[in-house]
């Protein structure tokens, strides 16, 4: 397949999306879908335990190398400013664990119930590539539950400038 350029870098293969998340994808094809060649992949990597970035990095290299081929991959975190970051990328587990009442719960102790949404994206040209990674970051405070809940931690992150949950209620 033709090579093609997206801002500067050369894609040997159209890049594959590697998540085993499919709200992740239908996200990542609605934004991406239309601006580069795309395919996905739904595999289930092994996440470190770590620091956000060195976390979506090494999803990357594995993937690559399970690829062989150029791919992006995400770690989405939600960090708390009163417990310094946390639960960050362990959100999953939380979520699966305590849900939308116990994140609320936990921030009970404290005041401040101001967080922040990350998206770490690591695109890996190909297996031996070191992976280059893309933080977004989206300032917030933790509310209760409001709207459907049908992915992750939507329902309870209320951005900054905003009267709604990121699932508009
Ligand atoms: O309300 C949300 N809005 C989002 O935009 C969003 N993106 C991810 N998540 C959830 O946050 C955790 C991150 O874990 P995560 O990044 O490792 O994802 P994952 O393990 O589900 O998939 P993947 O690692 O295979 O790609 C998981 O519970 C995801 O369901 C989101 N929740
Ligand atoms: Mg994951």
């Amino acid at each position: 397949m033709a090579g093609t350029t997206v801002r500067g870098l050369m894609l040997p293969k159209p890049v594959t999306f590697v998540t085993g998340n499919p709200k992740k994808l239908e996200e990542v094809k609605a934004i991406l879908g239309q601006s580069i060649p795309f395919q996905s992949l739904k595999l289930d990597l092994p996440e470190l335990q770590g620091e956000p970035e060195e976390i979506s990095k090494e999803k990357a290299r594995l993937a690559a190398i399970q690829v062989n081929g150029p791919v992006l991959v995400e770690d989405t975190c939600l960090c708390f400013n009163s417990l310094k970051g946390l639960p960050g990328p362990y959100i999953k587990w939380f979520l699966q664990k305590i849900g939308h009442e116990g994140l609320n719960n936990v921030l009970m102790a404290y005041e401040d119930k101001s967080a922040y949404a990350l998206c770490v994206f690591s695109l890996a040209l190909g297996p031996s590539a070191d992976p280059i990674t893309f933080v977004g970051k989206t300032m917030g405070k933790i509310v209760e539950a409001r709207g459907p809940n049908d992915f992750g931690w939507d329902p309870i992150f209320q951005p900054d400038g905003y009267e709604q949950t990121l699932v508009g209620k």
